[in-house]
């Protein structure tokens, strides 16, 4: 699936250090413009602060999109939806991830490195990145969830 280039921000905690290389990798040589917020090493930090720091980035417009990864995928999935101007969506099978575009509009992706594979990451990845919102009935359901 190839889709045009977009801006991508990437954070992760220790336990998901080695998927974000590999997906960080992975996108740039797709030509997207790609940036990894960290951590660098696999040195224990807690992924509220790489959630945080993530959806700060999306919600400013930085990035369109972020991937937000740690060992199971809740942690920083939490902690980047604490951001108003952040849909982020758990996710584990590619249809979920198109589903998440089509009808939430998210705009981050989170992963489980624990739970999911480099192969797996990279199918739901590509369906995140391909599928457009498709708005309609949508568009009202998603304007609750901000608070006006
Ligand atoms: O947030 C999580 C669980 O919901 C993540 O899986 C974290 O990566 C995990 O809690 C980190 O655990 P560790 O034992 O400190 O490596």
């Amino acid at each position: 699936m190839t889709t045009p280039p977009v801006k991508i921000a990437l954070a992760s905690d220790h336990a998901a250090v080695a998927l974000k290389a590999e997906l960080a990798d992975w996108l740039r040589d797709q030509g997207h413009d790609v940036t990894d917020l960290g951590p660098d090493t696999t040195d224990s930090v807690d992924y509220p602060d790489y959630g945080f720091k993530l959806a700060d980035h999306v919600a400013s417009g930085a990035a369109e999109f972020g991937v937000a990864l740690c060992g199971s995928g809740i942690g920083i999935s939490i902690a980047v939806n604490r951001n108003p101007g952040c849909r982020c969506a758990l996710i584990s099978d590619s249809l979920s991830a198109r589903l998440s575009r089509q009808h939430n509009n998210a705009n981050v992706i989170a992963m489980g490195a624990r739970l999911i594979g480099i192969d797996a990451a990279k199918d739901c990845l590509s369906a995140f990145l391909a599928t457009p919102f498709e708005g309609g009935r949508h568009e009202r359901r998603v304007a609750k969830l901000t608070p006006a």
